[in-house]
């Protein structure tokens, strides 16, 4: 059983079934993605600073190219119980990043919850692939949330053991494991 307050992308069941050209990843898809994303007419006076607005144009671009991000539904049920825990999270770690999708539903969901006290929030995700990664950044950034969420570049268990070495993190609130 995994510890409390560890989210995992089948707490909520099983995976979509992909068919079989929708299955893989890092095929030039998520680069496509940021190409449609910021060649969209209303990338600046629609999606930039709206993280919602974000995950729907990110959700429109997967509904036809089939990438294996979490999907709304479920990012949409575990900020659901993100919203229930008390005291509200401050700092999440998710192992998994892939092109940010989740990341910026728990960096704004984290926001959200914190913003009546003056507690800084922050959200640390890892991502194996630095294109990819590059991905998210420009995402997150666009989403508003490049104060909140840092995508951390190379293999989840070096990355983390150096941000907590540097002192850049101390206890963590939740946990979301999605790297497989
Ligand atoms: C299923 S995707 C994550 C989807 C993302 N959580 C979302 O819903 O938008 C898994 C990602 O984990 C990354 N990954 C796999 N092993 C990893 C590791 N050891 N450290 C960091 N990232 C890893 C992969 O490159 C892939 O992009």
């Amino acid at each position: 059983m995994p510890p409390p307050n560890t989210f995992t992308s089948d707490t909520f069941g099983a995976r979509q079934p992909f068919t079989s050209d929708a299955f893989g990843f890092n095929d030039g898809r998520e680069v496509g993605l940021r190409d449609y994303i910021f060649s969209r007419p209303d990338v600046e006076t629609k999606l930039r600073n709206d993280p919602q607005a974000v995950i729907d144009a990110i959700s429109e671009y997967n509904a036809k190219k089939g990438m294996i991000t979490l999907g709304r539904a479920k990012i949409d049920k575990c900020n659901d119980l993100l919203s229930k825990l008390d005291p509200p999270p401050k700092t999440l770690v998710e192992l998994g990043c892939y092109v940010g999708m989740s990341a910026i539903g728990w960096g704004d969901s984290l926001k959200k919850l914190n913003e009546s006290t003056s507690e800084t929030c922050k959200v640390f995700t890892t991502e194996l692939d630095e294109t990819i990664a590059s991905v998210a950044r420009d995402l997150i950034a666009l989403a508003g949330l490049d104060d909140v969420v840092t995508v951390l570049d190379g293999p989840a268990a070096e990355t983390i053991r150096k941000i907590k070495t540097e002192g850049q993190i101390d206890t963590v609130d939740v946990m979301f494991f999605d790297h497989w």
